[in-house]
């Protein structure tokens, strides 16, 4: 964690009649932190964010914003988020600055402080040039910004964003992406995500939900630690027969990838410890040592038993 919690959800469960859309998940997020949601669908990743945004119950787990109740009718709380649900919740027959000025006035700003800052989210979200134009007239990608908009506009500690970007083309999702990263300065940010390099180009932190559960928590450059095999590209002046490296303990496969490089898959840190110092004993003159990053697709299909994501 980075800073301050901000967000801290207990034990989250979800009934739908007899099916169990959560079964006890837990998670905090700290303030400037951006945190990754993702899992095949039908995961629980909407009923997650519903929750944390305080639009649905839980049937049992509790969610503290800032260290108030979100789940005991908490208005100071709520005022603290702005959500961003999966289909934008904006009316198309109103014009973008009043639908914003509206939206800022429900969650409780102060009147005075409201023109400032609605022109601040039109700004943010690249919407001035459009602010008198209707919603409904506006492209997808745009519509999409004025649901970002209108969760920022009252300047919450909390955004979430329930998959800001599906349905978009390639360039708005590089403006809907460059904002998210833009957010992280003000406000701590969740968002879920079928797309891995979204969430890995975004977030800190992911976690991977999979028939309810969170199957992984944990920091996106921390990936490594979780893996059973870690596998590295070496290369040495003078490399050993490649029979030889196959002996020895800990080595689960050597593989020659030119007369001098060779990919290694090693059972634990204490193998690596034990190739490194055969290599100084016997002169095999090392050049290069680079760990190969485990990367999040490799752990969502292990941990998602290969559902497409
Ligand atoms: N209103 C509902 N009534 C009954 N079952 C529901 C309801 N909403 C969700 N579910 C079920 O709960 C489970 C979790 O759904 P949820 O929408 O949270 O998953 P998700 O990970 O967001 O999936 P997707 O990526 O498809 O949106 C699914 O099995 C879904 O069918």
């Amino acid at each position: 964690m980075t800073g301050e919690i901000l967000l801290k959800a207990q034990g989250l469960e979800r009934d739908y009649g007899d099916r169990k859309a959560l079964r006890g998940v837990s998670l905090e997020l700290a303030r400037g932190e951006v945190l990754g949601l993702l899992g095949p669908n039908g995961a629980g990743k909407t009923t997650t964010l519903s929750i944390l945004s305080g639009t649905l119950p839980p049937t049992a787990g509790s969610v503290r914003l800032n260290g108030a109740d979100l789940l005991d009718g908490g208005r100071a709380a709520k005022r603290d988020l702005g959500y961003l649900p999966e289909l934008p919740p904006v009316y198309p027959e109103m014009r973008v600055s009043a639908y914003l000025r509206y939206c800022a006035r429900l969650r409780g700003m102060e009147r005075a402080l409201i023109p400032a800052a609605v022109d601040e989210a039109m700004r943010r979200c690249g919407l001035t040039e459009v602010g008198s134009r209707l919603i409904g007239k506006l492209s997808k990608g745009f519509q999409q910004r004025v649901g970002i908009a209108q969760a920022i506009v009252h300047r919450p500690a909390l955004v979430i964003l329930d998959e800001p970007t599906v349905g978009l083309d390639p360039l708005q999702i590089r403006a809907v992406r460059a904002l998210i990263a833009e957010l992280r300065q003000e406000h701590g940010v969740i968002i879920s995500s079928h797309i891995l390099p979204e969430i890995q180009s975004l977030c800190d932190r992911v976690i991977i939900l999979y028939q309810g559960n969170a199957v992984y928590s944990g920091y996106l450059n921390e990936l490594n630690a979780v893996a059973d095999v870690q596998e590295f590209m070496v290369s040495f002046a003078q490399p050993p027969a490649i029979e030889r490296l196959q002996t020895l303990a800990g080595v689960e496969q050597a593989e020659a990838l030119d007369s001098r490089r060779l990919r290694l898959l090693l059972s634990d840190q204490a193998a690596a410890e034990r190739v490194l110092q055969l290599a100084v004993r016997e002169g095999w003159g090392l050049r290069e040592w680079v760990p190969v990053q485990q990367s999040l697709e490799q752990l969502f299909v292990a941990l998602t038993h290969g559902e497409a994501a």
